[in-house]
């Protein structure tokens, strides 16, 4: 398969007055197209640093990050917010809707900017959601919430969709329902799916486990047969 992303030795340090404190210690990883990652490491190990240098939300200290054969480590302003605006979707915790736009049109909104996004209503379908387009967010459930932000990620037609702990304030069943359909969209898109966890009980669904200690990379293992979510339990 063809590689997608490279990390190459990456440094990320942040400086708080006389205090530098290094978040990222040389790591390097690969991701091919299509696959569904997991992130997995303890609280401060670097997880959401790995993941907003991915999406351009943050800047590398120093080394290089490659996405689709483009050095996002180089670009600037106008083309790393281009890049992060068209490229990138992603998923939070908390969902981060906009109260006063309905389910449609928070899809819509986020797909303004983006030349080849998809029908905001077909996505709302594909996440189980077509019924619920009218209402606004404080209407629905903390899982149809995140159904809604993980649509709107979608719809903008991103290489890669990012999730930073997409489950993390919603019930095991739920959760493991939102988890079901990142799989099965990573699945049927071929979308390379890249979600950031401290729940070892995840990490046997998805291709590639990659995990972080202290700014380092502890491991990475490939899973030879990927589990179905209906399989783990924590
Ligand atoms: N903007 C920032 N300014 C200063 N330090 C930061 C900043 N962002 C992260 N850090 C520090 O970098 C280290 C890694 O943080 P990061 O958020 O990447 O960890 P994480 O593995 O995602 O943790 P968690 O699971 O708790 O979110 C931590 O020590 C954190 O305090």
């Amino acid at each position: 398969m063809k590689t997608l992303i490279e990390f190459k030795n990456v440094t990320k340090q942040y400086r708080i007055g006389e205090v530098s404190i290094k978040a990222l210690d040389g790591v390097d990883f690969s991701i091919a197209e299509g696959e569904f990652v997991v992130i997995l490491g303890a609280s401060g190990a670097g997880k959401s640093t790995i993941l907003n240098i991915l999406g351009g939300m943050d800047t590398a200290t120093s080394g290089q990050v490659i996405v689709g054969g483009e050095e996002i480590t180089r670009l600037k302003d106008k083309r790393l917010t281009a890049y992060r605006g068209e490229q990138v979707g992603f998923v939070f915790q908390f969902y981060n809707l906009i109260p006063n736009l309905n389910a449609l049109e928070n899809v819509e909104f986020a797909t303004e900017v983006c030349k080849d996004h998809l029908d905001a209503k077909k996505v709302l379908a594909q996440v189980g959601l077509q019924d619920r387009a009218r209402n606004f967010p404080s209407q629905l459930s903390g899982g149809e919430q995140q159904r809604v932000a993980i649509a709107r990620a979608v719809a903008k037609n991103p290489l890669l969709l990012l999730c930073d702990e997409p489950t993390g304030a919603l019930d095991y069943i739920t959760g493991k329902s939102v988890l079901k359909l990142l799989q099965d969209l990573n699945r049927d898109t071929k979308k390379c799916v890249i979600l950031v966890t401290h729940n070892s009980a995840i990490a046997p669904i998805a291709d590639k486990v990659i995990k972080v200690k202290s700014g380092t990379i502890e491991s990475i293992t490939v899973n030879a047969v990927k589990q179905s979510i209906e399989e783990i339990e924590w």
